[in-house]
């Protein structure tokens, strides 16, 4: 029986607010190691900056960099006074969407677009909403997902 690699992820976390992002990553970090997946994690100042990590990661690997198998986004968007939530949370939630069906990849978005801190932390915390590791385990989903359409061609 063929042995199955582990899965490579890349997490890119944005550490706009350090204590949420700790969290974040805690979910997907434990989700990850459940799954004996390897994983490799680039930090980026906000939500706006996870779309083009990624891509230069993709970019990295054409180059003879590390392939990773698919990516986690972690980040925390709270809203504030302006209409400045609305371009990061739509505008980072929409390249990780285009990246992810125009290059077929296996993104779980934990970027969490919420009201207010109580929003943030009853999702962010892995003993509450855990919303790190549920991006952790839709990444790898889809990795197997893909892995399945692949072979079936
Ligand atoms: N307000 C939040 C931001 N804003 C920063 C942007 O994401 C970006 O880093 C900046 O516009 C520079 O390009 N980012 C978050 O992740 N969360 C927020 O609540
Ligand atoms: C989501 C944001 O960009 C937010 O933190 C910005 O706050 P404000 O709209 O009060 O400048």
């Amino acid at each position: 029986m063929a042995e199955t690699t582990a899965a490579h992820i890349l997490i890119v976390e944005a550490r706009f607010y350090d204590d949420m992002a700790d969290a974040l990553l805690d979910g997907a970090k434990h989700a990850l190691d459940a799954a004996g997946a390897t994983y490799d994690i680039v930090t980026v100042p906000g939500a706006l900056e996870i779309p083009p990590a990624i891509a230069m990661a993709l970019d990295g690997a054409d180059e003879g960099g590390t392939e990773y198998d698919g990516f986690v986004a972690l980040g925390m968007v709270i809203r504030g006074e302006t209409y400045h939530f609305d371009i990061v949370a739509n505008e980072s939630s929409r390249a990780i969407m285009d990246l992810a069906v125009s290059e077929s990849l296996a993104i779980g978005n934990g970027i969490l677009t919420v009201e207010n801190d109580d929003q943030a932390w009853a999702r962010a915390r892995r003993s509450e909403g855990d919303k790190g590791g549920f991006a952790a385990r839709a990444a790898l989903t889809m990795i197997e997902l893909k892995k399945k359409l692949g072979t079936e061609k």
